[in-house]
């Protein structure tokens, strides 16, 4: 792969700094950040995802990532899906717990889904990553809902986790490898 400089668009610093801390491991791939607060249209996540990385290469006018992270809940079919932030927002980590207290199933699966492409008018090619697990009452301290999200066969939610045991199986890190193996092929 010729080397490549990158510009992942986000406005949110964790996601860059894992994304950073990743991506630093491989050869060849540099990445610079433009913090832009993208429209995200409603709909299912690809397409919120494809439209999102087709808007912020309008912008960047040359080749451009973005990612779209999704947190679903097995027991609302989905939901709140990559409309999370909101909730999250709105609700807390207490309000999401509460959603699902008539339920028994607490299961869940984060998703991150990274858009690529070369810039504006070509194709745009997504990288889907999903870790499954269970919605708990929050411990740890990190960003967003971190602490309310047990991965499947760990007794830490990722919010109690080393950032580096997080990046080993996180959907983010699962989406990344899909994208570090296109870009390493280019
Ligand atoms: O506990 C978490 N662990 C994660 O690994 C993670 N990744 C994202 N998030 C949160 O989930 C929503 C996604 O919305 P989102 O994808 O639109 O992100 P965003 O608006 O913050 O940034 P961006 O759209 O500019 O890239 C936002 O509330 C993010 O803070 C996470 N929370
Ligand atoms: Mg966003």
């Amino acid at each position: 792969m010729v080397s490549k400089t990158l510009t992942f668009v986000t406005g949110n610093k964790n996601k860059l700094a894992e994304v950073k801390a990743m991506l630093g491991k491989v050869e060849g791939i540099e990445i610079e950040n433009h913090d832009v607060d993208l429209p995200e249209l409603q709909g299912e996540p690809e397409d919120i995802c494809r439209e999102k990385t087709r808007l912020a290469a309008e912008s960047i006018k040359g080749p451009t990532i973005v990612e779209d992270t999704s947190l679903c809940f097995n027991a609302l079919h989905g939901l709140p899906g990559p409309y999370i932030k909101d909730f999250l927002k709105k609700l807390g980590h207490e309000g999401l717990n509460t959603i699902l207290a008539g339920f028994e199933d607490k299961s869940a699966y984060s998703q991150t889904i990274f858009g690529y492409t070369d810039g504006p008018g070509h194709e745009v090619h997504l990288f889907p990553g999903r870790c499954q697990g269970r919605i708990v009452p929050p411990r740890g301290n990190y960003f967003g809902w971190d602490p309310i999200f047990q991965p499947d066969g760990k007794e830490q939610t990722f919010a109690e986790m080393s950032h580096e045991e997080k990046n080993t199986i996180s959907h983010r890190s699962r989406a990344l490898a899909g994208l570090i193996q296109f870009l390493q092929q280019m």
